[in-house]
């Protein structure tokens, strides 16, 4: 074949593996034009979802209507307005879900409606999200042949303005529409130092510290412009950088300050959740898990195919890998969101409750039953989904009951006599090997493949660690702002020790450093110094797993004294005793019934 042909095919692949379906926001707000712009704002204010509307009629979307538009009707007291009054502000395009991103992007509407064949809605897409597309394809255009070809092709069509530099900052794409802002021709730029060609740039920082900055604002030409600036990370190791001006300024801000408050008022949900201690209604969607390696990406791609499929679902992962954040995404693409998502902890429910957890039981069932009976979780996550979260910890005889409501969809409460029937889908996780457990006899086999339909595997943080820096910025941000705190940033010296640290608590652990640095720090910005010493105690054999962080030493008696003193300390409240030392609940359960302590 011949080889100019070469670059051509491999941007044809790249254009069938980036597909707008993979990138939009999907299950969009919708509503009608005679609905007012109160009950908009109310809908938006109520979900954790991009915020904006699509407006439809007779299922044509005739409208987009975001925070922006509806923001002076609430102000100036005019809530009750149609929303048809506001319509016809935002530019949207209506495009098809396997669309390739590369044929949207050169694009300049600011939001694309995205419908399946059968015209029904399923998502909206974004210059954000088609951002993100881009750097992901970047970063796999830079392991094919003809790397710098196919680059050229691909970021000559790009609405926004690109540059991408090396591991010295050196630029080594530069496009037109970049080029055209700031009046420097491209071939002049090529090559040079990025610090001399763009104004205030920090790209060549991205490089050394690896940090991914989204929405951030820089001045060129005088102009508060926003720009994204995205490490590009090859084997481990940052090798280059890209930066993207964004021509959509004002809605970028607009954006940005919607996230502000979403991660404020997600954190908030999760406290008082925990405080409470009750199951709450899923708060995550997939967009929401951070992370761009392979590994993440690939189980992000697998919970999404599954998502919409009636199957029974097996996540297994490390504690703190983010298993109940993909079952709530999951739960929220499904048709059984309509439903409530509830979670159950089987490590964390005594052995003899654990049936009527499950399955409820009636009135009189035993001394100290409540007067009317009570659902169990089974029917609270009716048209739902039931989250059974280490579920290898399930006793024996429960494994079996289990197994025969999974096979009849049916069930009765415990002293009841009526059978209850199901429709709940169950997502069902695990942080031991269930194989192994099923082979050593603890676990039964039927049952196994019974909720492993589908297994996605999620990979400990300490083998994804290209998705350390984003986690990082993530926390760094929503962290600051839930305590109201100037954003810190960190040295690349401390990014460093973050990366090669083990994460055996996985990102569970790392958000509580980074919580813990912020309350604690004054300073601005996080040096290698005022990091914990385990921290920077390098530890190549792995210790056991779920082994307290606070102790890297194979030392029982000291792991029995310092949870009795912080169970003493916090009046036996196990939830807080868990979230002083930075371990989950079940593992703090696992090691007092070690330690015979209460
Ligand atoms: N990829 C991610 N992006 C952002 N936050 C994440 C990600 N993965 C996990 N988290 C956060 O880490 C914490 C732990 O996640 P989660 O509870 O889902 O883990 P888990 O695997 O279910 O843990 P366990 O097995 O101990 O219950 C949560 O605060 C969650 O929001």
């Amino acid at each position: 074949m011949n080889n100019s042909f070469e670059p051509q095919r491999r941007i044809k692949e790249l254009e069938e593996n980036f597909l707008v379906q993979d990138w939009m926001d999907s299950v969009p707000l919708t509503a009608r034009a005679d609905n007012s712009v109160q009950e908009l704002a109310e809908l938006m204010a109520a979900s954790h979802k991009e915020n904006v509307v699509i407006v439809s009629s007779d299922n044509k979307p005739i409208g987009l209507v975001t925070l922006r538009l509806l923001l002076p009707y609430i102000l100036s007291g005019e809530g009750s307005s149609p929303v048809a009054d506001c319509l016809g502000k935002e530019d949207f395009i209506i495009i098809q879900k396997n669309e390739p991103l590369l044929n949207v992007y050169r694009n300049d509407s600011t939001w694309f409606v995205v419908r399946d064949e059968s015209n029904k809605l399923l998502g909206v897409l974004n210059r954000n999200n088609i951002s993100d597309g881009l750097s992901d394809l970047l970063q796999k255009a830079d392991k094919l042949e003809h790397t710098a070809e196919i680059l050229d092709i691909v970021l000559e069509r790009a609405y926004e303005g690109v540059a991408v530099v090396d591991h010295n900052g050196i630029i080594i794409q530069f496009n037109d529409a970049y080029s055209r802002f700031i009046g420097i021709d491209k071939h002049y730029a090529l090559g040079k130092q990025v610090e001399e060609i763009i104004e205030n740039t920090k790209l060549h920082q991205t490089v050394r510290t690896g940090l991914p900055e989204r929405g951030a604002i820089q001045y060129i030409n005088g102009q508060a412009m926003v720009v994204h600036r995205l490490p590009l990370w090859k084997n481990g190791k940052v090798v280059g950088a890209v930066g993207m001006l964004i021509f959509e300024g004002l809605n970028e801000l607009y954006k940005i300050y919607e996230n502000m408050q979403k991660s404020y008022r997600s954190e908030q949900l999760t406290n008082e959740a925990a405080n409470l201690n009750i199951e709450s209604s899923a708060r995550f969607t997939l967009d929401e898990i951070i992370g761009q390696s392979e590994s993440t990406m690939h189980s992000k791609s697998l919970a999404r195919k599954i998502a919409k499929k009636h199957i029974n679902v097996l996540l297994t992962g490390e504690s703190g890998t983010g298993k109940e954040m993909f079952a709530q995404g999951i739960h929220e693409l499904s048709p059984f969101s309509t439903g409530r998502f509830v979670s159950v902890n089987c490590g964390a429910v005594p052995e003899h409750l654990i049936e009527s957890e499950l399955f409820g039981y009636d009135e009189g069932a035993f001394t100290g039953a409540k007067k009317g009976g009570k659902p169990g979780k089974f029917e609270l996550a009716q048209k739902g989904t039931l989250f059974l979260d280490e579920i290898g910890e399930m006793p024996p005889y429960m494994q079996t009951k289990l197994l025969r409501v999974l096979q009849e969809r049916e069930f009765e409460r415990v002293g009841g006599l009526e059978s209850i029937k199901t429709d709940a889908r169950v997502i069902a996780a695990s942080n031991r090997n269930l194989y192994e457990e099923v082979k050593k006899g603890n676990f039964r086999e039927d049952l196994y493949y019974r909720i492993n339909i589908v297994e996605i595997p999620i990979a400990p943080l300490r083998e994804r660690k290209e998705d350390i820096p984003s986690l990082i910025a993530h926390y760094l941000t929503s962290i600051c702002s839930k305590h109201q705190v100037e954003v810190k940033s960190i040295s690349s010296e401390a990014l460093q020790v973050f990366i090669q640290y083990k994460w055996e608590g996985n990102i569970r652990e790392l958000r509580n450093v980074i919580e813990n640095l912020v309350v604690l720090l004054e300073e601005e910005v996080i040096e290698k110094k005022h990091l914990p010493s385990y921290l920077l105690v390098e530890t190549e054999s792995r210790s056991i797993k779920g082994e307290l962080p606070i102790l890297k030493a194979n030392d029982e008696e000291k792991e029995k004294q310092i949870i009795n003193s912080s169970l003493e300390k916090n009046q036996g409240n196990k939830l807080k005793t868990a979230k002083e030392l930075g371990i989950h609940r079940t593992t703090l359960y696992q090691k007092l019934k070690k330690y015979n302590l209460k």
